[in-house]
């Protein structure tokens, strides 16, 4: 659904994106996730033809957006990280312009502003102008401007930024909502756990290129957890070199902590307390961009 190749673009000489591939297919939601400036929001440029690219390859829905940036803009819903709103305009107006925008008219158009509004809770404040909406009513708006005409793309970059709890709730309900409906989503955060609620595999950017990409298990898989064994009394003296002690408790590091803890009892030690801490997101985002620093 929407294939980037080799995309390059430079600012002078800070190069933004440096060879970045990356594709999505239909119904997948893609975090794309990388420290600041790692290129991230350029992509997202390029995408949408705010930015050309120097070079590389862009399709969307089968449109070549190098050649045909129009076309292809009209199949791609876009939340950019800056709040993008004319401040003197209702939000109903809004809507019904980004809804015109995707080739909505008339009854269409008017059952899309009243759905995408009930999805993102705005039924209230329709009639409000975009200056005097709080932040997170203006992030709802930003989205629903994205979502509004069901595009067969959606990019949203840094959607909940500064949203409250609840904001987050509906806008990531209405990301998965769009996923399951077919969309190919590119979500774009620093904050990881919101990708453990989408079910989003994983695309990790530095410098300006996909350095990893996966579902969140598979990628996952490759860290080693933290298994934690306490004893009534000291670490039995056998064990010692099997981990480090921290705090007058074994902590074992392991690809497989579950063998480590029945080699431990067959042996005869018999903990009193165990742990295992499972990698995070951040461990594994930690993780690969360490081994991409060092590969450069
Ligand atoms: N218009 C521009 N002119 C010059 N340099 C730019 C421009 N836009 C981006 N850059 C540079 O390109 C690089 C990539 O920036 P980009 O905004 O894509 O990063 P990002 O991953 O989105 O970061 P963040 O997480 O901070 O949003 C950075 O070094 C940035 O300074």
């Amino acid at each position: 659904m929407l294939i980037a190749e080799n995309l390059v673009k430079t600012y002078g000489r800070v190069t933004a994106l440096d060879g970045f591939s990356l594709t999505v297919g239909k119904g997948e939601i893609v975090g794309l996730i990388g420290h600041n400036g790692a290129g991230k929001s350029t992509f997202v440029h390029a995408v949408t033809g705010l930015e050309r690219a120097d070079s590389g390859r862009i399709e969307v829905a089968g449109v070549d957006a190098v050649r045909h940036p129009r076309k292809a803009r009209a199949r791609i819903g876009v939340s950019p990280q800056e709040t993008a709103f004319y401040p003197t305009v209702t939000v109903a107006a809004q809507l019904r312009l980004f809804g015109s925008l995707a080739g909505l008219s008339g009854f269409e158009l008017r059952r899309q502003v009243a759905s995408v509004a009930e999805e993102l809770d705005l039924g209230s404040v329709l009639e409000r102008r975009a200056a005097q909406l709080s932040g997170g009513q203006q992030r709802r708006t930003q989205a629903a401007c994205a979502l509004i005409g069901h595009p067969d793309v959606l990019l949203l970059d840094e959607p909940t930024v500064g949203a409250d709890p609840e904001t987050r709730r509906a806008l990531l309900s209405a990301v998965r909502a769009r996923a399951a409906a077919g969309a190919a989503v590119v979500y774009t955060t620093h904050y990881l756990p919101e990708l453990v609620d989408l079910g989003a595999s994983l695309a990790i950017v530095h410098g300006g290129r996909i350095v990893r990409r996966g579902s969140q298990s598979a990628l996952l898989n490759g860290l080693p957890s933290h298994l934690r064994v306490g004893f009534d009394g000291p670490v039995p003296a056998a064990l010692a070199t099997s981990g480090e002690l921290i705090d007058g408790q074994l902590d074992i590091v392991s690809l497989a902590p579950a063998q480590e803890l029945a080699s431990l009892l067959a042996r005869g030690h018999v903990p009193a307390v165990v742990d295992i801490q499972r990698p995070s997101l951040d461990d594994l985002f930690h993780a690969i961009v360490e081994e991409a620093r060092d590969a450069a």
